[in-house]
């Protein structure tokens, strides 16, 4: 039924609310007038209007159901009745409350979003107490507090999943996905809004579970002598939730094509033409007549999707071309790769001047891999393929930047090598991520994961401790000869010493090799090309392994279940399940962010170190700023290794560049802190044999630990490690306060930045008038 055409017809469906627009002394009436809200195009073009001159009411004590095809602007519609339109959107005409233009005041109405952002490790319990306690003010008790926080509960009907977690974190159930929405609403009635806004609250939910949530809903209308208005948007509601509309507000397209009470939305398309089939559900009928969406197909007789595959050629073709334009259009894939690496070889090359990692493509991957789309080896060729130019650049431009301003040996062929090495390591670490998302359920646990077994092979690789002096027992033997690291340290070695020779004493010199052998105990049988053959034969090893863990995943789950006695688990993208990570904690509190709850982060971080709580809460602000979690990793990382590389550790602070490193960044570095405190902890009070001296000498060249801190160290010994321990205190805090700044800075500047917006009105492509002192909703309409 869809690219009917509605005639213009007249609509006098408004119950008249009066001049004053409907004032209820004991609730809130919302009326509002020819809204058109328009958003700005990124690239300076037309804007685009997503309303066009709706108008409505929506009355005391009733639910309104805002329904409509996807992408009709529904979300728009609520955004603008609840004042959350975003920053590039302009709205024009008229919301008035009870018949007046003011703003809402705070505490009176509540907005419930799509998603459900809750601590999942609480229960359903503390969840709605703890946020009792911040929302709810201070002139109530405790215990008046969680007398409320029990009645909403049991108003959401969650009394019998009280006490359960709210899960949906690592592996844990926890309570159902209707309950979780009822959970958010909870949260959001706990101060008893009489204006209630809801997106799409029964998302992803079954229908008696929508049921159950929207008669839960309709029911606040009118519960405890309060009388709340409930706007909500809604999808496709069954015919049983849509008997729970008091009003409806259909739309299509930004426009209007009913508002009136939901009972004589029937009569309305029937006196259209459009008369809705005995048995079928009334909101289906209506969707379908209005959606325009699918106008282009004959009838809705899609093609059927062929029964058979793509040939591998053309899927590894396929694969490679898609995953290309994909790491090419995701501006964190490389792009902010490449840009912290150059922030880091420009850090390298100014500190050490002159003194001679994809994960979303893998969940991507499991949901089309379990639908039967393309074989898991056309997936690792495509990606491999599709990676490597990208990994050039990446490795190509902070090599560059980083090699020639060090100083090291300066000839093409030598570059090249340190290239490849470069290059080689890269592929590896992305390899090793491959299989690190293969095996783990989450996002956040991959991370955690890859960088936890890096940092092993790093410490095994023999540069922290020399070869010969790692524990033979699992850092020698395996790990030693397992860590790419130690081939990538050992190749850039051979790369750097080989073929020159150094001054050992004034008469005398020695070569590179010996230097190599002797001092870094590299293993010169081999050349250097070997080392980066075995890297190379790393990487084809490392995505071998990806393929046969994906390929024994898929064969072995099933066994497994079967032995178990239990249905497969669904997929393994059900376990990809939003990490209940740092970024989605920052996402909570700024989803309920009111003044009084800001503060809550100030409180204790949890963490057990000082340094894990001052990394966090340098994550904190870089996750307020950064759009999202994985740039936000990899701004932190960035951000981090530029103050471990000033902290004074691995260039001591008197030969740090005094532009930038030194002044003021090695003052900024909380790591300084950290390094010289941690010293001081160690050396002071102690003394220690001088190994320059003769042993027979020894007892009269003890040096004290404090004349090693400051002559070889040169940590700053005029106050004591507790002023360090202060300082790293202070700053604590100081990084808390910059996060509440920011946090409370966007959510003042955005209103501003949207008002101070020019934007041109677009021209109005739909007749839409009001009959001259009429009553106030008469809509015309003209679809096409
Ligand atoms: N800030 C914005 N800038 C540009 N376009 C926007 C903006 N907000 C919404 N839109 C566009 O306006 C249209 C309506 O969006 P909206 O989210 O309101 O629809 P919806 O009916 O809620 O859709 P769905 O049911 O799929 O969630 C969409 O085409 C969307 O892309």
């Amino acid at each position: 039924m869809a690219g009917m055409e509605i005639e213009t017809t007249t609509l006098n469906i408004v119950e008249g609310l009066g001049n004053n627009g409907g004032e209820d002394e004991r609730g809130i009436c919302l009326t509002w007038k020819d809204l058109w809200v328009t958003a700005s195009s990124k690239n300076g073009g037309r804007s685009k209007s997503i309303l066009q001159g709706l108008t409505g009411y929506a009355k005391t004590g009733q639910l309104l159901a805002i329904m409509g095809p996807s992408g009709c602007g529904k979300s728009t519609l609520l955004d603008t009745l609840a004042g959350r339109l975003g920053s590039n959107t302009r709205q024009t005409g008229e919301i008035l409350v009870n018949g007046h233009k003011q703003a809402l005041a705070y505490g009176t109405s509540a907005y419930v979003t799509q998603d459900d952002t809750l601590y999942t490790t609480l229960t359903v319990r503390e969840a709605v107490y703890y946020s009792a306690q911040l929302q709810l003010p201070d002139s109530m008790s405790k215990q008046e507090k969680k007398e409320r926080a029990e009645l909403t509960i049991r108003e959401m009907g969650l009394q019998d999943a009280m006490n359960t977690r709210i899960g949906g974190g690592w592996g844990s159930k926890g309570i159902s996905g209707g309950q979780k929405r009822r959970v958010s609403i909870c949260i959001e009635i706990l101060t008893r809004p009489r204006l209630l806004f809801l997106d799409e609250p029964t998302s992803g939910l079954d229908s008696a579970a929508s049921y159950y949530v929207m008669r839960a809903i309709a029911r606040l209308g009118q519960k405890d002598g309060i009388q709340r208005t409930i706007i909500a948007s809604i999808h496709q509601p069954s015919s049983e939730v849509f008997q729970l509309f008091h009003n409806l507000c259909l739309l299509s397209s930004g426009r209007n094509v009913y508002f009136g009470p939901a009972s004589s939305a029937s009569e309305f398309f029937a006196s259209n033409g459009f008369p809705c089939p005995t048995l079928q559900n009334p909101s289906d009928h209506y969707l379908k007549t209005i959606n325009k969406d699918f106008d282009q197909e004959s009838g809705w007789s899609m093609r059927m999707k062929s029964k058979g595959h793509s040939g591998f050629l053309s899927q590894c073709s396929v694969l490679t071309k898609r995953s290309s334009v994909n790491m090419c259009r995701d501006r964190g894939y490389y792009w902010l790769r490449l840009f912290t690496y150059i922030v880091q070889a420009i850090s390298l090359a100014t500190v050490f001047y002159d003194i001679g990692t994809s994960y979303e493509s893998i969940q991507v991957f499991e949901r089309e891999r379990l639908n039967g789309h393309y074989g898991v080896t056309s997936f690792v060729i495509g990606n491999t393929l599709s990676s490597i130019p990208y990994l050039i650049l990446v490795s190509l431009i902070p090599g560059v930047i980083v090699y020639y301003p060090s100083g090291l040996q300066r000839s093409l062929p030598h570059f090249i090598y340190f290239f490849c090495v470069l290059f080689s390591c890269l592929m590896l670490v992305e390899s090793l991520m491959m299989i690190v998302a293969s095996i783990v359920p989450n996002f956040l646990m991959g991370i955690i994961t890859g960088a936890g077994i890096q940092g092993i092979m790093i410490l095994g690789g023999g540069f922290f401790r020399l070869p010969h002096d790692l524990p033979r027992i699992f850092w020698k033997y395996p790990m030693y000869y397992l860590a790419f690291h130690r081939y990538a340290y050992q190749g850039l070695f051979k790369n750097e010493f080989e073929g020159l020779s150094f001054p050992s004493s004034p008469s005398k010199r020695i070569s590179g090799e010996v230097i190599l052998r002797s001092k870094w105990e590299v293993d010169m049988r081999y050349s250097k090309w070997v080392d980066v053959g075995v890297l190379v034969g790393m990487i084809v090893l490392y995505r071998v392994l990806f393929l046969v863990i994906i390929k024994g995943t898929e064969k072995v789950k099933p066994i497994v279940a079967s032995l178990l006695s239990m249905p497969p688990k669904r997929s393994m993208q059900d376990l990809w399940v939003r990490a209940s990570s740092g970024k989605s904690i920052i996402q909570a509190l700024t989803g309920y962010a009111k003044p009084g709850q800001l503060l809550a982060i100030m409180g204790p971080s949890g963490k057990s170190t000082l340094l894990d709580a001052l990394a966090e809460s340098l994550m904190m602000i870089v996750a307020s700023i950064v759009p999202n979690f994985l740039m936000g990793i990899i701004t932190g990382a960035g951000i981090q290794g530029m103050m471990m590389l000033a902290g004074g550790f691995f260039r001591l602070p008197n030969d740090l560049p005094r532009i930038f490193w030194k002044y003021p960044m090695y003052y900024f570095a909380f790591h300084r802190y950290a390094y010289q405190g941690l010293f001081k902890n160690e050396f002071e009070g102690l003394r220690f044999p001088n190994s320059s001296s003769s042993s027979s000498k020894r007892m009269s060249f003890m040096m004290s630990g404090e004349e090693i801190l400051r002559g070889k160290w040169e940590v700053e010994m005029r106050y004591s490690k507790w002023v360090d321990f202060g300082i790293l205190v202070g700053m604590i805090v100081l990084y808390r306060v910059i996060f509440l700044v920011i946090i409370k800075g966007i959510e003042k500047v955005k209103p501003l930045v949207a008002h101070s917006f020019c934007f041109v009105h677009p021209k109005r492509t739909m007749q839409v008038m009001e009959k001259p002192n009429a009553t106030p909703l008469h809509v015309y309409l003209n679809i096409k």
